[in-house]
């Protein structure tokens, strides 16, 4: 039978509104469009962008993710995140608990270092699978420039509406600097015997700052807003990316920008049929970056860490720390009971804590 291609994303599912933001209106710091931006990271945290540039090197991060996976399992084995917390390289279906019973995930995925892409040939982290090596220049060297630009820019406007002097977000990612950033590419098999309640790639609030995440027509990322028992579906438009924010953004802003948890269910109905591929960029905070909220330099933040309810605190670890934390203990060869998934938490437990 020929294949007829995906189905269309249902309309009788449960979707969350996100707001549209124009990113060539942001670029040109147009007021109403960065008020329309300022609204969805205060209170979703998750927004649509489009006219964010270019879509072939994007394409290409599908086209690179989909070699990637066609190696051998024992190939890709040799690129693994290893046990200690380390992010780069090849994640095994069933590497990470999605709940605190153990249960594993069911997405794998490659990620390739920011500075290991901006570095090539020199290796600054580590090495890839020849899959990624032979798109390095012409796929992921420009889809980390771009997102990096984007990220950048978004941040920037964030940065000025705190009321934080100029350039102190993107002074604590600077393209120099060590950090957890990273370019990913993930697939969910097809046909996972659907029940509304598994979970592909466990709930979790992004680690870093900014995400700038590519679907094409298969949905399956939920989002639960804060105030919200409800996990709602993320309905993939064409040539929008989805950008969210994460905790470090949350910490460093005394909690104004809102991370809030998302999570990957298997396609919603007919699509369940077919595999499900995204493509992500994170940006991260320097690895020696120390997550915490940055009264000093800005009245905003000094207020929202003032008025907040009692019971937060300064995180006062480095962005590396947290990051090694999160990713350790979710993993499931570190698993020695409910407390290690416990221990992988981000700031949905307490989103007063900063
Ligand atoms: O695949 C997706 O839609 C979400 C991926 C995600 O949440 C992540 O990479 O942090
Ligand atoms: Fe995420």
């Amino acid at each position: 039978m020929p294949d007829v291609g995906p189905a269309p994303f249902p309309d009788d599912v449960p979707i969350v509104p996100l707001v549209v933001i124009d990113y060539g209106l942001i670029k040109r710091r147009e007021i109403s469009e960065i008020d329309k931006l300022w609204e969805a990271a205060t209170h979703s945290g998750f927004w649509y962008l489009k006219n964010y540039g270019p879509e072939e090197a994007i394409d290409g991060m599908f086209a690179m993710g989909e070699e990637t996976m066609d190696l051998p399992l024992e190939e890709k084995m040799k690129f693994t995140q290893g046990t200690e917390g380390r992010s780069f390289g090849y994640k095994f279906a069933e590497a990470n608990a999605v709940d605190e019973h153990g249960t594993p995930e069911n997405v794998e995925y490659i990620n390739i270092s920011r500075e290991d892409a901006l570095a090539w040939p020199d290796v600054v982290h580590r090495t890839y699978p020849e899959t990624v090596v032979a798109r390095m220049e012409n796929t992921i060297i420009p889809f980390v420039r771009q997102s990096m630009e984007v990220n950048g820019t978004l941040i920037d406007v964030l940065n000025d509406k705190l009321g934080l002097p100029e350039g102190t977000l993107a002074g604590k990612h600077a393209p120099d600097m060590h950090s957890g950033s990273e370019a990913r590419t993930i697939k969910s098999p097809k046909n996972q015997n659907v029940s509304d309640s598994k979970v592909l790639l466990g709930a979790h609030t992004d680690f870093g700052s900014l995400t700038f995440l590519h679907h094409r027509i298969i949905g399956g990322l939920q989002v639960m807003l804060p105030g919200s028992e409800e996990w709602k579906y993320v309905k993939p438009i064409p040539r929008h990316a989805i950008c969210n924010i994460g905790d470090a953004l949350h910490i460093f802003s005394g909690g104004i920008l809102i991370s809030s948890l998302h999570r990957v269910v298997p396609p919603p109905k007919a699509q369940a049929a077919h595999e499900r591929w995204s493509v992500v960029f994170h940006s991260r905070p320097g690895d020696h970056v120390v997550l915490e909220a940055l009264s000093e330099k800005s009245e905003a933040i000094a207020k929202a860490v003032a008025t907040a309810p009692p019971g937060q605190s300064s995180i006062g670890s480095t962005a590396g720390e947290w990051y090694a934390r999160r990713m350790k203990n979710r993993l499931l060869v570190n698993r020695k009971g409910r407390e290690t998934y416990l221990a992988s938490a981000g700031t949905e437990h307490n989103t007063s804590v900063y």
